[in-house]
């Protein structure tokens, strides 16, 4: 199954007297790479978490393929999301670990094996999760993602830590993944993880959204060559600072 968009709309989150999300709204398609953009405390994270119903909104809506995630059967099969230290237990060998939730998502141990080759972890896996890199550990999140093999991909700074080496992977991973048709959002705060991989942006400051479209609209709106990022290391960067520059100087005409 591939097709299926994530739409977010009026979502709005408040922790007492923060407001982490305010009324966002956005659409990420199928077939492309979402870079979900914005500085630390942006409210990626408790966006993302509101998606999959880890978080629950103060007000608006989250939904995958028109429905809200809660109301998915058998969610793992349509969404697969990784966050940042999500539950691995450090004893567990990573095939121990997978197994462990291909069975609660009622998936065949074969697809375990599978997504350890797929993910370059059949050399370690039956090596302690606890010993693991940040590379191996994030590449371990996304076989635990992947294990229902969902056409949505949501994925929580999935670059964090990472060296080059396993940035240049994972965006060439990521670009698989949308390339077969899945929905991919990632979030990052380090633009330069996600440029050269990002069809569409969606950039986020403060809670609120600055914009959201195709990175080259997006370049063209702020007044920058449009150029893919391969071409200008630090388009993306630019980018969001212009663009949050803009949308700051809107506020203050505005109020
Ligand atoms: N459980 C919580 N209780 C209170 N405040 C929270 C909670 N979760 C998040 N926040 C606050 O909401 C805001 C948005 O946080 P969030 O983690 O969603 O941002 P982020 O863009 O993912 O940032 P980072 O890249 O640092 O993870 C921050 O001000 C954060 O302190």
């Amino acid at each position: 199954m591939t097709g299926v968009a994530v739409e977010v709309a009026g979502l709005t989150k408040r922790y007492g007297e923060v407001t982490a999300v305010r009324d966002l709204s956005f659409v990420v398609r199928p077939g492309a790479v979402t870079a979900f953009l914005g500085p630390n405390g942006a409210g990626k994270s408790t966006t993302l978490r509101m998606i999959v119903g880890l978080v629950a909104p103060s007000s608006g809506t989250a939904r995958i393929g028109g429905r809200p995630y809660r109301s998915i059967p058998r969610p793992s099969s349509v969404v697969g999301a990784a966050f940042p230290g999500a539950a691995v237990h450090p004893r567990h060998t990573a095939r121990a670990h997978l197994r462990v939730y291909a069975a609660m998502g009622g998936y065949p141990d074969r697809r375990v094996d599978e997504l350890l080759d797929l993910l370059e972890l059949t050399g370690a896996a039956d090596r302690h999760v606890a010993g693991f890199s940040t590379g191996m550990r994030q590449r371990l999140g996304l076989a635990t993602a992947l294990l229902g093999d969902p056409p949505v991909l949501l994925l929580d700074e999935p670059g964090n830590g990472l060296d080059p080496a396993g940035i240049a992977w994972l965006r060439t991973f990521l670009r698989g993944l949308a390339d077969a048709g899945r929905t991919v959002l990632v979030s990052s705060h380090a633009l330069a993880e996600v440029q050269q991989s990002a069809d569409d942006v969606v950039l986020v400051s403060d809670g609120r959204l600055v914009a959201a479209g195709g990175y080259d609209e997006l370049a063209a709106t702020a007044g920058l060559p449009v150029q893919r990022p391969a071409a200008e290391p630090a388009g993306l960067e630019r980018l969001f600072l212009d663009l949050t520059a803009q949308r700051r100087g809107d506020d203050r005409c505005n109020s």
